[in-house]
């Protein structure tokens, strides 16, 4: 009653006042909360990061948010808070520590912002382990040894296609080096018709001077340049709670016109696909005629009463992970190992005449123990590439469940998130001695001084494809798809920069810290990276 009268006896201003004081108050209360009581007041790190999120948010609106934890390992050391809830441990034991199938650790607001409905959730998105455990059984047998030896055929064939197209390039420049290709857009093209065959058993045919969907993959990157700031934004949480309560709806709606074509695009491609199979069993044509691509494990899982287990949303979802996670990590990793092969050429020629030993002809060429164990210095050359530029370089966020966790050896209580960043990992001082220079031989014992130790050290931190039950399941293919690809082209080509075109794709001196190596392929971070360059002339091997 008293505080009802006050209230209608105060003036505009006085109430203005009044909402501004209780503001100030609890902002106040808050930071200074955060700054000394908080469970994460004891670790190091940036003032203001400790009592507000924005901070992060800012870099990684940037693309920076991988160099930016790199350079605060530089300043604070390998484990540090960089949001007030946020803790980047950059140490092989907090790697296995997080990362393992026991850790009392899980997916949290980061990933539950992607599924456009709650139907549609993912492998990769989904932030329930029951929900996980039944996708990935499903996931994993998509990417068996078995379902790997039956795509390898359809990889060789767009990679030889790829191949004529380059030679093509040569013939037309006159039949010496070819005209300049930029391999940022060349790999993408390929990578992405690769994943098309394998996925939904037809190729996109990107790579053909013709192709009409030679957009998409710019239409891919929107959507995650455009959703993984708001994943990592102090407002995630919010975002999410508001999902099932209206705003999916709207953004059905009010999708921006990239990401509605997206969407389009993936829709397009899996209803394509479902149709292929429905008709295929409504002809009952014999089993050996069905393509057992990723599409036709999801679609015939079963639950435990027979019927199938994925909804048509739930399809969408997965064909949309499965092209960004399939695509453009893989379409990264050798485009940078493009970068790195015309940035040292003593390493392409000694390469070449690794691969050329191992296979006289280029059509011998295929996966196994002799390309992918016994050409060790291919393998030294794609780990190491891996590691300079990590095709998901920043952090893989895990929310700490009821009853906290151990870390490093001190306790870390529930709902703070942690994680290690790939980049900061790979370029920790600690692990990799010039952790910016490329040295294959710090992979293989007994070459430049590399010992066991030393290799058993760089592995402790190695993580490009992250580690425990959330790891990526594609990791095989992707080493069978960079090492074919890399085989096959330093058997037939000589590839060198394009001399007109500076230093694109490598780091500058006036950057930021971080990005100043010339010869260091540079990333900018939308959870998966966007790259530029190298633009590269081939010219036939002698
Ligand atoms: C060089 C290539 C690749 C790299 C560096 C890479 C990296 C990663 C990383 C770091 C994760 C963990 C993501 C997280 O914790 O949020 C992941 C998950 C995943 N990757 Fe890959 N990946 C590559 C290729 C592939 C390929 C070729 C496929 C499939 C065609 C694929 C499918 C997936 C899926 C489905 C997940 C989610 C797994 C889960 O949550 O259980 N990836 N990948």
């Amino acid at each position: 009653m008293f505080l009802t009268s006050a209230i209608g006896n105060l003036s505009y201003l006085g109430v203005s006042a009044l909402v501004a004081t209780l503001l100030s108050g609890y902002v106040v209360s808050m930071a200074v909360y955060r700054l000394f009581f908080h469970p994460l007041a004891k670790y190091p790190g940036p003032f203001w990061c400790k009592i507000s999120g924005w901070p992060a948010h800012y870099h990684t609106s940037k693309q920076n948010r991988h160099v930016w934890l790199w350079s605060l390992q530089q300043q604070y050391g390998p484990t540090f808070r960089y949001t007030p809830d946020k803790l980047s441990v950059n140490t092989p034991t907090g790697l296995k520590e997080i990362y393992n199938p026991k850790a009392n650790v899980g997916k949290g607001d980061y990933y539950g912002v992607y599924p456009r409905s709650p139907e549609a959730v993912t492998t990769w998105n989904t932030t329930s382990k029951e929900t996980h455990n039944r996708k990935r059984r499903v996931m994993n047998n998509a990417f068996s040894d078995k379902a790997l030896r039956n795509a390898e055929p359809f990889v060789h064939a767009n990679l030889n296609r790829w191949c004529d197209l380059i030679k093509g390039e040569i013939d037309k420049n006159g039949g010496e080096w070819s005209g300049s290709l930029n391999m940022a857009d060349w790999t993408s093209h390929l990578i992405f018709d690769i994943l098309g065959d394998l996925c939904f058993g037809k190729c996109f045919d990107m790579k053909e001077h013709d192709s009409k969907l030679r957009y998409v993959p710019g239409l891919m990157i929107e959507f995650m340049a455009v959703t993984h700031p708001i994943a990592f934004s102090p407002l995630a949480a919010i975002w999410v709670w508001l999902k099932p309560r209206g705003l999916n709806s709207l953004l059905t709606l009010a999708l921006p016109p990239a990401l509605a074509d997206w969407a389009g695009f993936v829709q397009k491609c899996f209803e394509e696909r479902a149709k292929v199979e429905e008709d295929i069993k409504s002809q009952d044509k014999p089993e050996s005629d069905i393509r057992k691509d990723f599409f036709h494990y999801l679609v015939s899982a079963t639950d435990p009463n027979g019927k199938p287990s994925y909804g048509s949303d739930e399809l969408f979802g997965e064909s949309e992970s499965l092209i960004i996670a399939g695509s453009d990590t893989t379409a990264t990793s050798t485009a940078a190992a493009t970068f790195y092969l015309v940035r040292n050429p003593e390493v392409q020629a000694r390469l070449a005449a690794e691969v050329r030993q191992a296979f006289p002809s280029v059509e011998d060429i295929k996966g196994g123990d002799l390309l992918q164990k016994q050409c060790k210095y291919l393998q030294a050359f794609i780990k190491e590439s891996l590691r300079m530029s990590p095709p998901t370089p920043a952090d893989m966020p895990r929310e700490i469940g009821p009853g906290g966790i151990s870390i490093d050896g001190e306790y870390v209580p529930q709902g703070v998130v942690l994680s290690t960043c790939a980049f900061c990992l790979h370029h920790s001082k600690d692990l990799y001695d010039e952790p910016f220079t490329f040295r294959p031989e710090r992979w293989i014992v007994g070459e430049k001084g590399s010992t066991v130790e030393s290799v058993a050290r760089a592995d402790s931190g190695y993580m490009p494809f992250s580690a425990g039950p959330r790891s990526c399941p594609g990791k095989n293919l992707a080493y069978l798809e960079m090492s074919v690809v890399i085989a096959k082209l330093v058997h037939q080509f000589e590839l060198r920069q394009d001399p007109k075109s500076g230093n694109l794709g490598g780091g500058s001196p006036d950057n930021i810290e971080g990005r100043r190596e010339a010869d260091q392929y540079q990333l900018y971070d939308i959870f998966v990276s966007m790259r530029y360059g190298p633009v590269v002339q081939f010219k036939r091997r002698a």
